[in-house]
């Protein structure tokens, strides 16, 4: 797997082997460092399984850094291994300008992003935002969120790593009140249970940023059981040009309580 910072040009390669032991790994991992001096971080990641996941459980630095440094927005963001990161940056700029736009924020208000990976939407909603609350299932990419609220001197952000349906159903339990939430989950979409304790917090908006269309249909008629709608017509990006993938944004208003 090669990973390189659209703006930083910093590279990153893993090697990804069935096994623990590959024959001169800390040769070949020095000779394409040698060789291509914008390779910053150079890891072996182990997968044993036979699945359609490219990436097992275990990384292994071989030369350099655990990860490689990007800038989305004018933001910098830590990228390791393991965490999500999407791979059209251009696109991305302008998906993540619309959906801080779409959630429309005065500065005073609570918002949670959930499924939020490295921090990306997270950081840039944060600029705008009394408290940002992010959950992501992949704890190294909660790690380099921390990190990258850090790198960019925002002190009002607070990631946990757990599923998102469990942690929804917690900070509802909690009482914490957003003003807004943004999602932006895998192709699968939400769990209906999700949606009942996202509603439970009676946020204004929810911010639904969607890979598959398919789901996002099915999540807004269970949005739309709960009290919320859809009074703006959803806004493609071509996040995957040449294929027949489509990136959306969609906003949720509370119609009801
Ligand atoms: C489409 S990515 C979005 C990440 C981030 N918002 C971004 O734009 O970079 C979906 C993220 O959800 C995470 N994820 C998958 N299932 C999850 C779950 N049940 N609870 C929390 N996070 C989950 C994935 O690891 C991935 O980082």
């Amino acid at each position: 797997m090669v990973r390189r910072g659209h703006y930083s040009g910093e590279v990153m390669v893993v090697l990804i082997t069935r096994t623990k032991k590959l024959k001169g790994v800390a040769e070949i991992s020095a000779k394409i460092q040698e060789q291509c001096p914008d390779v910053v971080s150079v890891q072996q990641n182990i997968n044993p399984d036979q699945t359609n996941v490219i990436l097992g459980k275990t990384t292994k630095v071989m030369r350099g850094r655990n990860y490689i440094q990007d800038q989305l927005n004018g933001l910098t963001f830590n990228i390791s291994a393991q965490s999500f990161y999407q791979v059209n940056p251009v696109q991305t700029e302008k998906l993540y300008a619309r959906a801080v736009e779409l959630a429309d924020l005065h500065g005073d208000e609570t918002v949670i992003d959930a499924y939020c990976g490295i921090g990306t939407i997270s950081l840039s909603l944060a600029k705008a935002a009394k408290k940002v609350y992010g959950v992501e299932i992949v704890p190294q990419a909660i790690e380099d969120a921390k990190e990258n609220a850090r790198l960019n001197k925002l002190d009002n952000l607070h990631f946990e790593v757990g599923t998102a349906e469990e942690t929804m159903k917690k900070w509802a339990d909690d009482g914490i009140k957003p003003a807004v939430i943004v999602v932006d989950p895998p192709r699968k979409g939400l769990t209906a249970d999700f949606i009942e304790a996202a509603a439970k917090t009676a946020p204004q908006k929810i911010v639904y940023v969607s890979c598959n269309p398919a789901t996002l249909v099915r999540d807004i008629e269970r949005f739309g059981e709960q009290g919320y709608s859809v009074k703006r017509p959803l806004e493609p990006f071509d996040q995957f040009p040449q294929t027949t993938h489509v990136e959306s944004v969609t906003v949720l208003e509370r119609t009801e309580k």
